[in-house]
């Protein structure tokens, strides 16, 4: 059996991969930001439905329905989960068992996932992205149905009324045929993706550089897992949303990763609880 790393200290040409993704992450927006520039006029951006219209949509990743945004994305967490969960399995089968680094590792998983729950899913109510989103003065449009209900009803003030209705979620608006307008969308796509991302690369880092030539199969599934999602990333960063919208979603990834692997540098109370991957 093979012996555990003992140094958390890891670099990659002289930085360590805490600075060199601080850098990566902000550079892939831009890029992605730039290379939307050229996109050229005949695909026009729809700031309501955030993308291109998918009839002149200019590539098949700028289309909400291809199949990587369908069964990757979409699910995100679960691939997340999945690939931590594999790589945590080999590395404990691997390396020299222990349960408390086992425990600490659960545990950043733990505080990743309630974030993750709180800003996209559900926080005691409404998620953090729609309560911001109706914060700065988003609501839901309910006026092309009522369009359509004032045709069928002949009733104008009835469908008048539908216009805003109580409905405080994007998915709730979307699921009663309203659009969701008016506020501030923090990228749900760049946040999961950096998040997911990030914590399987300095999950891995340590013991990639180690074992370069001999991964096991958890560290390639964890790597893979996290190099699709920078390839996604980079489509949403050049098709999807205004680049202040994938900055929010960039700061929120960023002080939940800082949480989980900054803050134990920093507070020794902190590492008891959270640990560090690869010490
Ligand atoms: C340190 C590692 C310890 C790991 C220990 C874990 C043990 C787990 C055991 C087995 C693993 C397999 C089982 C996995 C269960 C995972 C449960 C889930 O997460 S299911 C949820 C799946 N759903 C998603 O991932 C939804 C993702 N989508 C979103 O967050 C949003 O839709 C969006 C951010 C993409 C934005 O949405 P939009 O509507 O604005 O497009
Ligand atoms: N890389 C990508 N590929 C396909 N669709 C994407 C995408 N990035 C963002 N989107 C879509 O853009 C919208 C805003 O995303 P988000 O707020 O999560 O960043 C979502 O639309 P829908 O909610 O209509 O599916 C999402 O599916």
């Amino acid at each position: 059996m093979s012996t555990q790393p003992s140094s958390p200290r890891t670099t990659i040409f002289g930085f360590s991969p805490l600075v060199l993704l601080t850098l990566a992450y902000p550079l892939t927006l831009a890029l992605g930001s730039l290379y939307s520039l050229t996109i050229p006029a005949s695909s026009p951006y729809n700031a309501l439905t955030q993308s291109h219209d998918p009839a002149t949509a200019p590539s098949y990743f700028a289309r909400k329905d291809n199949l990587i945004n369908i069964y990757f994305v979409k699910r995100g967490w679960f691939w997340f989960t999945l690939a931590l969960f594999v790589f945590q399995y080999y590395q404990h089968y691997v390396h020299t068992p222990s349960t408390r680094r086992l425990a600490q590792a659960a545990t950043r998983y733990a505080v990743a996932t309630a974030v993750w729950i709180l800003i996209t899913q559900w926080a005691f109510g409404p998620a953090i992205v729609d309560r911001t989103f109706a914060a700065s003065g988003g609501l839901c449009d309910l006026s092309a149905r009522a369009a359509v209900e004032e045709a069928r009803t002949d009733n104008a003030a009835v469908a008048a009324g539908k216009k805003v209705e109580g409905i405080v979620t994007g998915a709730g608006c979307r699921a009663a045929g309203g659009a969701w307008r008016g506020g501030h969308d923090i990228s749900g796509h760049v946040f999961l993706l950096i998040l997911g991302s990030g914590m399987l690369v300095l999950e891995t880092v340590p013991f990639v550089q180690r074992r370069w030539n001999n991964m096991h199969i958890g560290t390639k599934a964890a790597l893979g897992t996290a190099a699709l999602s920078w390839w996604m990333l980079l489509m949403t960063a050049t098709y999807f949303h205004t680049w202040f919208e994938k900055l929010t979603g960039l700061v929120v990834a960023f002080t939940t990763l800082g949480v989980m692997y900054i803050l134990p540098k920093e507070i020794e109370a902190v590492k008891q609880v959270l640990g560090q991957p690869g010490s």
